[in-house]
């Protein structure tokens, strides 16, 4: 119709992306492979950079069409939808995992314990996302956090004996959802008297890093859909610790000002 065309032309055609590796945008590669959108292209770039195209169209009430997920500050940011997604190609609600090496119980039980018993809200993490959006350092926001939420953390903690400076590497990588929690369960780690790294790489680094012993653990697996290669990969050689967060979602996003409702009115 005359307003999907103006929206394609506004957009030329483009649908902006994220990392290259990241599973999201192979799910949308899928959803333009399974709604025929021959003429779209999906951009790759990264977070940062689909969060600052986003900005400067829904400044100008321009158009656009990003790969989105939740949680993300974006939606309590600006007023955002999800396309319907009717094909079912972006999956349904997910998890997130964390994982460690094979041999942290054994050689750090302290800091296995805590990072088993991490689990939290989409609200929770959130929260630590909007106060780094608004320009708190990663560090301070989940001191802020962690300050802010005794109870859930002493959960987290219950039972785990107190590090005596171990070492103890996370690997993330730049989404800010994993900022987010890589800094939050960190900063308890630290607390509890371990010397933490948080070192971040891209998805296929965080995933080896873990299965190979060169990083202790991460907690962005996002399954079983949006991670399940890289799972399927390295599972025999990393211990799945089960979801630290579930109400996760994937999909194509517009600014409510955009009159389109589905992925199939891009056809
Ligand atoms: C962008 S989601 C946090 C993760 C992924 O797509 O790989």
């Amino acid at each position: 119709n005359e307003n999907m065309s103006e929206i394609a032309a506004a957009t030329n055609h483009r649908i902006i992306g994220i990392e290259p590796g990241a599973g999201l945008m192979e799910l949308t590669s899928t959803a333009i492979e399974e709604y025929d959108l021959d003429d779209w292209t999906l951009v790759e770039g990264s977070s940062a950079a689909m969060v600052a195209e986003l900005q400067k169209a829904y400044n100008n009430e321009e158009p656009i069409i990003i790969t989105g997920w939740t949680p993300h500050w974006m939606f309590s940011s600006f007023d955002l939808k999800y396309l319907e997604d009717p094909k079912g190609s972006f999956g349904g609600a997910e998890d997130i995992h964390t994982v460690v090496r094979k041999g942290l119980e054994k050689d750090v039980p302290g800091a296995y314990k805590i990072l088993d018993q991490f689990t939290w809200e989409p609200s929770d993490m959130e929260e630590v996302m909007v106060d780094i959006a608004n320009g708190t350092d990663p560090t301070d926001a989940a001191e802020n956090w962690v300050n802010a939420n005794e109870v859930k953390v002493a959960e987290w903690t219950k039972g785990a004996q107190s590090g005596n400076g171990e070492q103890i590497k996370l690997v993330f990588v730049a989404w800010d959802s994993e900022i987010a929690s890589t800094y939050v369960v960190g900063k308890v780690l630290q607390e509890h008297g371990y010397n933490v790294t948080l070192s971040q790489v891209e998805v296929g680094p965080m995933f080896a890093g873990v299965a190979n012993g060169s990083a202790d653990g991460m907690v962005g697996a996002w399954l079983p859909t949006t991670h399940q290669e890289y799972y399927n990969t390295y599972k025999n050689d990393f211990q799945d610790l089960g979801r630290n967060l579930h109400g996760t979602k994937n999909g194509l996003v517009v600014p409510k000002y955009v009159e389109i409702n589905s992925i199939e009115d891009l056809q």
